[in-house]
C-alpha cells in the first residue's frame, strides 16, 4: 500500500485497476425425508435453485448466508458451514460472480410444511451451478457421518441400531450388512437401559450418541 494517495498492490497497481467480482452465497440444506433431500427455492422465472443472495456491503459471509436461508426459506437458527468457492466465471450468466457454497443438516421437522425438497439425485435442473453445490454437501455429509455418530440429529436423542442403519443407509444410499453395521458403529454409542418393544421379536436396546469421534476404521467401513 502506498504511504499517500490511491491504495496499491505490491507491483504499485491500483486495487482499483483490478476489476471485481460480485460475490454471492448458497446454501445446500440437506434433510432426511424417505429419502435425502435438498431444500430448493422457487425462482421468478419458474426456476428452482438453493436459497442463495448476493453479499451486501459490509456483510459477513455467514450474515448473508443467514439472510438467504431466512428471507427465501424461511428458516432460522441453523447451523450451516462452508464448503467450496465456486469460481467459474460463467457460473452466472448475468454475470462474473463468485459464489461461496454453504451446507447444512436440517431434520425434516423442523423445514416449514411449505418447503420444495427435491432428492439430491434429481438436482440436474437447478438453476446456475447448484448441482455441482448439492453433489459438494451430500460428500460433505457422507464424510461428516463417518466421523460421528448422527451429527445432524436426525433421529433425535434415543434411537436403536436399526433406526440408526435406516439412517446410514439414506444417506449413503447403499445397504449395510446388519452384524457389522451394529459392530462398527456400537463405537459411538451409549446404551440407556431402555428397551424398544416392537412387534413379536426381542425387544431392541435404545442407545443414544456417545459424543466421541468414531474411529478411522468405522469411517474406512462407511465410505467403502
Ligand atoms: O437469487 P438472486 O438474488 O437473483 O441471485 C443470487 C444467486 O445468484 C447466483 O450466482 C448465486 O448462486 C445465487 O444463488
Amino acid at each position: 500500500m502506498s504511504t499517500m494517495g490511491t491504495p496499491t498492490d505490491s507491483t504499485g497497481r491500483s486495487l482499483t485497476d483490478y476489476p471485481r467480482p460480485s460475490v454471492a452465497v448458497d446454501v445446500a440444506v440437506l434433510t432426511v425425508d424417505e429419502v435425502l433431500k435438498v431444500l430448493v427455492v422457487e425462482r421468478p422465472d419458474g426456476n428452482f435453485a438453493l436459497p442463495g443472495t448476493f453479499l451486501h456491503p459490509g456483510e459477513r459471509l455467514a450474515e448473508a448466508a443467514e439472510r438467504a436461508l431466512r428471507d427465501k426459506a424461511g428458516l432460522t437458527g441453523v447451523d450451516f458451514h462452508q464448503l467450496a468457492m465456486l469460481d467459474d466465471p460463467e457460473r452466472d450468466d448475468r454475470g462474473w460472480v463468485l459464489s461461496m457454497a454453504h451446507g447444512a443438516a436440517v431434520p425434516v421437522a423442523e423445514i416449514p410444511a411449505e418447503a420444495h425438497l427435491v432428492p439430491t439425485t434429481e438436482t440436474t435442473d437447478l438453476a446456475f451451478d447448484h448441482a455441482e453445490i448439492v453433489d459438494l454437501a451430500v460428500a460433505d455429509l457422507r464424510r461428516r457421518y463417518s466421523a460421528e455418530v448422527d451429527p445432524g440429529n436426525f433421529l433425535g436423542e434415543q434411537f436403536t441400531v436399526l433406526d440408526l442403519r435406516m439412517l446410514y443407509e439414506t444417506v449413503y444410499a447403499r445397504s449395510y450388512p446388519k452384524d457389522t453395521f451394529r459392530r462398527h458403529l456400537l463405537h459411538g454409542l451409549e446404551p440407556t437401559g431402555e428397551l424398544r418393544r416392537e412387534g413379536t421379536g426381542r425387544p431392541a436396546e435404545i442407545y443414544r450418541r456417545r459424543g466421541t469421534p468414531l474411529p478411522s476404521s468405522t469411517a474406512a467401513f462407511l465410505l467403502q
